[in-house]
Parts: structure tokens; sequence; C-alpha cells
């Protein structure tokens, strides 16, 4: 079987999971299937119960009811260290005295391997996080994005069907923290092992995953790839957790076609792209990304579709011209604009006067109801 290519089977999956803590039900009738060499991203906010569903799978917590099967197993009442998954998690726990080979040996150790095999796969292990060189070191004399590595090759050196990675870029800076990420990324895709990744930050679930599922208190709000949930979140919720987004309310005047309706925003008539059921006069929520939208000088505006709005901030950040707007009615809106060849001096006076559009179909219409 080619790793990169592993066959799409689940290779965990949660039935009706239940978890109360305290009297206090975190995570109810929860149903999830992960497939093989997936790399999946848990993504919410603090509290929503991602670590406690990552610790099921673990088997460092124990549910109340339901059932969890890794590999085609019933594993909801095997001990942690019976299931074929490992753990990595945000503070590395590396053993301090130990080490880096004896740290990545550990858990072969622990399962009676035999030396003659433990030396060449740790330093495969080693290999692969490219630290074979500071196999003699111990962890004190590394750098935190080497302790992460460590972290990794010992979770991986025993070749668990499941990695999973609690939080575990989240105490490297900016930079190192971006370089893992991809190396992370291009370790699972070698290994083909499925990772089971949390996190609460967007952007790394949007660059690392093949699919992120979005949970808010306890329950899945969405399940899709990293594009379908950045550009078509299918509730207000997930649209304002993810990225920057500029929520319009909206009046539904007429259908066009099955695809377009013409409805009425910040006093304009426009149309939009809206595949909801719904009829002249309902509210409606029209969502734009900052960069979906275009700032038009108003003598060049189409009258018809630009929304009057006045430039009250502009920050230079380096690829884009990122611009607030007041509209007449008071609302703020975010526009980002990308330098490119076609308009490299892209600028706004502040206070000036002008009309904002978008690109057609770029906009996402959601019923209006509260995320
Ligand atoms: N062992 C525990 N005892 C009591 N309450 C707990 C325990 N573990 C988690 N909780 C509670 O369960 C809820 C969900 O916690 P969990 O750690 O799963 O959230 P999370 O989404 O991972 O949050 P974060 O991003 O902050 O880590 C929280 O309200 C938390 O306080």
């Amino acid at each position: 079987m080619n790793a990169t290519q592993p066959i799409k089977k689940p290779v965990v999956q949660l039935k009706g999971l239940c978890k109360s803590f305290d009297g206090k039900e975190i995570i109810s009738n929860f149903d999830l299937e992960i497939n093989n060499g997936e790399f999946l991203t848990i993504l919410g906010p603090s509290g929503c119960g991602k670590t406690t569903v990552l610790r099921l799978i673990a088997g460092l917590e124990d549910a109340d009811d339901g059932q969890i099967i890794i590999d085609e197993q019933d594993v909801t009442a095997i001990p942690a260290e019976q299931r074929h998954v490992n753990t990595v998690f945000q503070s590395y726990a590396l053993f301090p005295h130990m080490t880096v080979f004896d740290n990545v040996a550990f858990g072969l150790r622990m399962q009676k391997v035999a030396e003659s095999e433990i030396e060449p796969r740790v330093m495969e292990a080693l290999r692969m996080v490219q630290l074979e060189k500071f196999a003699p070191r111990k962890p004190h004399q590394l750098s935190g994005g080497q302790q992460q590595r460590v972290a990794i090759a010992r979770a991986v050196v025993n070749k668990p069907k499941v990695l999973l990675l609690d939080e575990s870029l989240s105490a490297l800076d900016y930079k190192l923290r971006k370089q893992m990420q991809m190396e992370l990324k291009q370790l699972q895709r070698k290994l083909g092992i499925t990772f089971i990744f949390v996190t609460h930050d967007q952007e790394e679930a949007l660059s690392m995953s093949d699919r992120i599922i979005v949970m808010k208190a306890g329950d899945v709000v969405q399940d899709g790839s990293p594009r379908e949930i950045y550009e078509e979140p299918s509730n207000l919720f997930v649209a304002r957790f993810i990225g920057e987004i500029n929520v319009f309310d909206a009046d539904v005047v007429s259908r066009i076609d099955e695809q377009r309706i013409t409805a009425t925003i910040e006093g304009r008539e426009c149309q939009v792209y809206c595949k909801l059921d719904v009829k002249a006069g309902d509210h409606v929520k029209v969502l734009l990304r900052p960069e979906d939208l275009r700032i038009e000088e108003i003598e060049a505006a189409d009258s018809g579709n630009g929304i009057i709005g006045y430039v009250r901030e502009r920050n230079y950040k380096g690829m884009t011209l990122d611009s607030v707007l007041e509209l007449e009615s008071g609302m703020s809106v975010m526009v980002s604009e990308f330098f490119n060849e076609d308009d490299p001096d892209v600028d706004h006076s502040l206070d000036q006067k002008v009309a904002i559009t978008w690109v057609e179909s770029w906009e996402v219409v959601l019923p209006d109801e509260e995320a």
C-alpha cells in the first residue's frame, strides 16, 4: 500500500459518546468517523470539549456511555496503554534526566522490544524528525522546537495507528510554529498515520488539515475540508470563528432564478447568490470576507451594486491594504485589498467616500439566526 494514498476507511469511530464532569454534560451523543491516513483537526473555542474528545480516544478518560472503535476493535473498556494510539501533549512531557535516544526508546523498552531492534527503530524515528545527531543530548540541551520533535519521534516510534496531538505546537514561537506545521504535515504524509490534532488556532487548522471539525459546546457544528469551512461556513458561529468576516443584514425582495435573489442590503438592492428556500420579506445574513470586497472610487462606482461608505482606517499589512469603512448605517466593514501588478499602489484617503462591491457569487447567505 502506498502510504500517501491510504484506503479510505474509518480507523476511529466514536458512537454516541457521552461524558460529564461534576454532573455537567461536556460531550453528549457524540458521533465521529475518522478515516485511515486522514489529518483531522478538531477546532473550537476554549472549553468546547476538544481535549475531552481526544482524551476519550486515548483512553485517558472513561466514557459514561457510547462506543470507541479503533481499527475495527471496540476499545471502550480497554486501558490507554493497550490502544494503538499515542498522544503528543503541549508540554512535550520528555524525561529530563534521559537522553534523546532513551526518551524515544522508552516506550519500546516498556514493551520489552529486543535491544537489537530498538537501536534501528529509534534512529529511524530520529532521522524522520532530523534529530539523529542529537541522540546523546538531554532535553535541556535542545530548543523548544527540537524538544517538540523528540516528543513526536517518541510518539511515532512504535508506529501507532493514530497519533493524537493536543495543542502540540502552541508553546512554540510564531516562526518555529509555522515551520513545525509544515514538517508535521510532511511527516504525516510520509508515515500515512492518522493524525487527530486539537487546536483553537483557526489558521493552523486551515493550513494543516485534510478535514476540520468545528466544535461548539460539545457539538460538531461543521465538518468539512479547510476550504469548505472557510468559504462555505454553514452557520454564523463557524463564519465568525474562522477568520474575519463581515455580516450584513439583508431583506429578501424577490427570487431571480434558482441561484440568485434580489435583496436589500444597507438600503440598496443587490443581487446575491442564495441557495436557501426564502421568500420576499425574509431576513437573511449576507457574509463577505474582507478579501471578497472591493473598494471603488465613488465616480467609478457601479451605483446599482455599490454600498456607500467612508474610509475610517487604513492599515498597511505588507501583502494587503486593510481598510475599515463606516457605512451610512454606522456599520463597520473590513476590506482587505491585495497589492498586485494591476494595482500596485492601491490606497485610499481617510474619510474618502467610496463604494464597496464584491466578486459575484463569493457571498454566503445564511438564515437570520444568532451565532
Ligand atoms: N477532569 C475534569 N474535571 C472537571 N471538569 C473538566 C475536566 N476536564 C475537562 N473539564 C471541563 O470540561 C470542559 C471541556 O474541557 P476541554 O478541556 O475538553 O475543552 P477544550 O475545548 O479542549 O478547551 P481548551 O482549548 O481550553 O483546552 C471545560 O468546561 C472543562 O473545565
